[in-house]
């Protein structure tokens, strides 16, 4: 790759749908890998309405990895997004573009930089999910860029690591998100139930009473209920022993 010319650019854009939980995540017993302490259920929602699109790109001539949201450059520099990044870029394969002469070695990738540029379609950090719709993008994306062969349940446990709901908004339908109990987390997982067709006549309205970004946010409320809340230790083993499916 050095000695290739610094003008090729690769890109790659995707979309993907937010969800909404109809059996709520809520509380971690592993901050660092965002694992839960209960299992969850969602659906997700059609990816024409609320969606994140977002492009990765990489080229030689890029200095550093950057990330512009809805048009406003964010610094990547948070736990969170590191996580993402590493995790994709330690499975990244070969690529080779003939026509374009673009050929990138699988060890490339780690001294490649990427540019991300990501768009969400209803209002970010409002009670929306768009942490779900936009890490599960920005994961699906830089899979695809660096020709990363996982499925997308192996995918969503990396996605998990920027967000615990984004590993949802991987799959259509109805979707599982399993607790696991490996203490890498790599078994905690998503999983479709049933796909986007079984219940056709589903429709979920959504009424946004404001745009205004939250003043807590899941992460952080979240972790209030786990030191705070009295119940909340009793709500996840009642729902553990509902097997969820
Ligand atoms: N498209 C995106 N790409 C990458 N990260 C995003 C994207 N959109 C949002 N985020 C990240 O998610 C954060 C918002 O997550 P947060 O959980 O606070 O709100 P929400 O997901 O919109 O709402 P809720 O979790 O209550 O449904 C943003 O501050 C940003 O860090
Ligand atoms: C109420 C919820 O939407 C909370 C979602 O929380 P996040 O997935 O945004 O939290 P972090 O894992 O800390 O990023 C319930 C759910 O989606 O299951």
């Amino acid at each position: 790759m050095a000695e290739q010319s610094k003008k090729w650019i690769l890109m790659v854009t995707a979309q993907t749908p937010t969800n909404i939980a109809v059996i709520k995540y809520w509380g971690k017993r592993d901050e660092k890998l965002v694992l839960p302490i209960n299992e969850s259920i969602s659906v997700t929602f059609d990816p024409a309405h609320l969606c994140t699109t977002t492009t990765v790109a990489v080229s030689p001539s890029f200095q550093q990895d950057r990330m512009w949201l809805n048009k406003k450059e964010i610094s990547l520099d948070g736990a969170r997004y590191q996580n993402c990044l590493r995790e994709i870029r330690a499975r990244a394969n070969d690529y080779e573009d003939e026509k374009k002469g673009i050929k990138i070695s699988k060890n490339d990738w780690q001294n490649l930089h990427v540019h991300i540029d990501s768009y969400n379609n209803f209002p970010t950090a409002a009670g929306l999910a768009s942490s779900a719709s936009g890490f599960a993008c920005l994961v699906f994306s830089l899979a695809k860029l660096m020709n990363v062969q996982e499925d997308n349940g192996r995918l969503s446990a990396i996605a998990r690591q920027g967000s615990g709901s984004a590993c949802r908004s991987l799959f259509g339908g109805f979707v599982k998100w399993v607790m696991g109990k490996e203490e890498d987390g790599s078994d905690s997982i998503a999983v479709p139930l049933v796909d986007e067709k079984h219940w056709d006549e589903l429709v979920i309205i959504i009424a946004v009473v404001s745009s205004r970004q939250k003043e807590t946010s899941s992460t952080s409320g979240m972790r209030e209920t786990v030191v705070t809340s009295a119940l909340i230790e009793h709500r996840a083993k009642v729902l553990s022993l509902y097997s969820l499916h």
